[in-house]
């Protein structure tokens, strides 16, 4: 009997990484419900709780980021290294993958690297305007290569771009509730105007200073925030907010595990400029002030953010200058409906639609050819 096509998909870290990762898995098995998909993440990462609440097995490498500070770390680092090859290895040849896809992250390094040695095609999946260190000493192996920018052949070899888009989670974009229950969901008033405040997957000090010392400012406002504080922040964050019935203008999570509601409750977002929080902007038309984060490799959030003010499809406030401005942009502009519906519509013009299923066919096809030429 022949067996189903077997897909590895591997990175993570971060949810920028993670969720386009679920997303293409989604499209593979709603084009293909007989594929069987293996994520191989890296041990303690949050990929280890995101990929099964998906609904995906995932298996963990031992894998670390190296150090750029303390040199001396790295030997362990190296250690985990060489024993993450040995575990990928041993995972590819006993899942028996027709195709790899890597979104990034640490764990996709050793799980490419051993399948594109053991002659598994491979395809990855670079979110940023800049590349990643990962992907570039992975590109060389790489049968296909998609990205999300223009210009990303001063990284990569031109043949093997595709430009796709970031993939969205389906969820997202299939959103049925309305504004009003949607802030209802977070115990707000659909009466009025709803900031929607999210510092990415982990949480932004800067944004969340920004927040905690204008407690003042927000109570005054009239208008009303959800708040991601990130896994870090939380609990100062809960005790400064302290009791709901202090804020009542207020939402406080660390995380918000169903971003379509609060898509949908929000009439404007104060969010970083990480790469898929972007796309989601732009897919769904949401008008947003961008800070992009100054501690990524290359400054590539500005250029993220960049990318959208060149066409007046977002709001741009530096880190440094958030403190004195942010609350205050966004208290003024999401009064402002013309403005709103400006940034709305610019920002929905640089939507990338069908990025999930376009990636989900390239490896597809790259599965099939492997399929043809080995017989398992
Ligand atoms: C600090 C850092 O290294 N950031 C990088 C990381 O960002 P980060 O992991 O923050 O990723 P993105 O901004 O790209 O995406 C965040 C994702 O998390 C989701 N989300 C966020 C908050 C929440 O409470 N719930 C939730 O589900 C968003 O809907 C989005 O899908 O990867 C991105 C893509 O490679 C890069 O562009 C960023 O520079």
């Amino acid at each position: 009997m022949k067996k189903n096509i077997r897909i590895i998909i591997s990175g993570g870290g971060t949810g920028g990484h993670i969720f386009p990762a679920v997303s293409i898995a989604n499209a593979i098995k709603e084009q293909h419900p007989e594929a069987e998909i293996l994520f191989v993440g890296a041990e303690g990462r949050m990929e280890m709780q995101r990929v099964p609440a998906a609904g995906y097995q995932i298996i963990g490498l031992p894998v670390a980021g190296f150090d750029r500070k303390h040199l001396l770390k790295n030997i362990s680092v190296l250690i985990k290294l060489m024993k993450s090859q040995i575990k990928a290895r041993r995972i590819i040849k006993e899942f028996k993958p027709d195709a790899a896809v890597g979104v990034g992250g640490y764990a996709s390094g050793p799980t490419l690297k051993v399948a594109g040695s053991m002659g598994i095609p491979t395809l990855i999946q670079e979110q940023n305007s800049y590349a990643g260190v990962t992907n570039k000493l992975l590109a060389k192996k790489a049968c296909k290569i998609c990205v999300a920018y223009e210009g990303m052949e001063r990284f990569f070899d031109k043949e093997k771009i595709i430009l796709t888009g970031n993939p969205v989670r389906q969820n997202l974009l299939n959103q049925q509730m309305s504004r009003e229950d949607a802030i209802r969901s977070f115990n707000l008033d659909p009466t009025k105007k709803t900031v929607l405040i999210v510092g990415g997957s982990l949480g932004a000090r800067t944004i969340n200073n920004c927040v905690l010392n204008g407690l003042d400012q927000i109570r005054q406002s009239g208008v009303q925030f959800i708040w991601q504080t990130g896994k870090f922040y939380i609990n100062e964050a809960k005790e400064k907010v302290g009791q709901a019935e202090n804020y009542p203008m207020l939402h406080t999570t660390d995380f918000i595990t169903d971003m379509a509601a609060a898509y949908s409750a929000a009439d404007l977002v104060i969010s970083r400029a990480g790469a898929g929080s972007i796309s989601e902007f732009c897919l769904l038309g949401k008008p947003v002030i961008l800070v992009p984060s100054p501690n990524v490799a290359e400054d590539h959030q500005t250029k993220n953010a960049l990318a959208l003010v060149a066409k007046d499809a977002a709001l741009y406030i530096k880190d440094a200058e958030a403190s004195e401005k942010l609350l205050k942009t966004a208290i003024e502009t999401v009064q402002q409906p013309e403005t709103l519906k400006k940034l709305s519509t610019n920002i929905a013009k640089l939507a990338f639609k069908d990025s999930a299923n376009t990636i989900a066919e390239e490896v597809w096809k790259l599965a099939l050819k492997y399929r043809e030429n080995h017989e398992h």
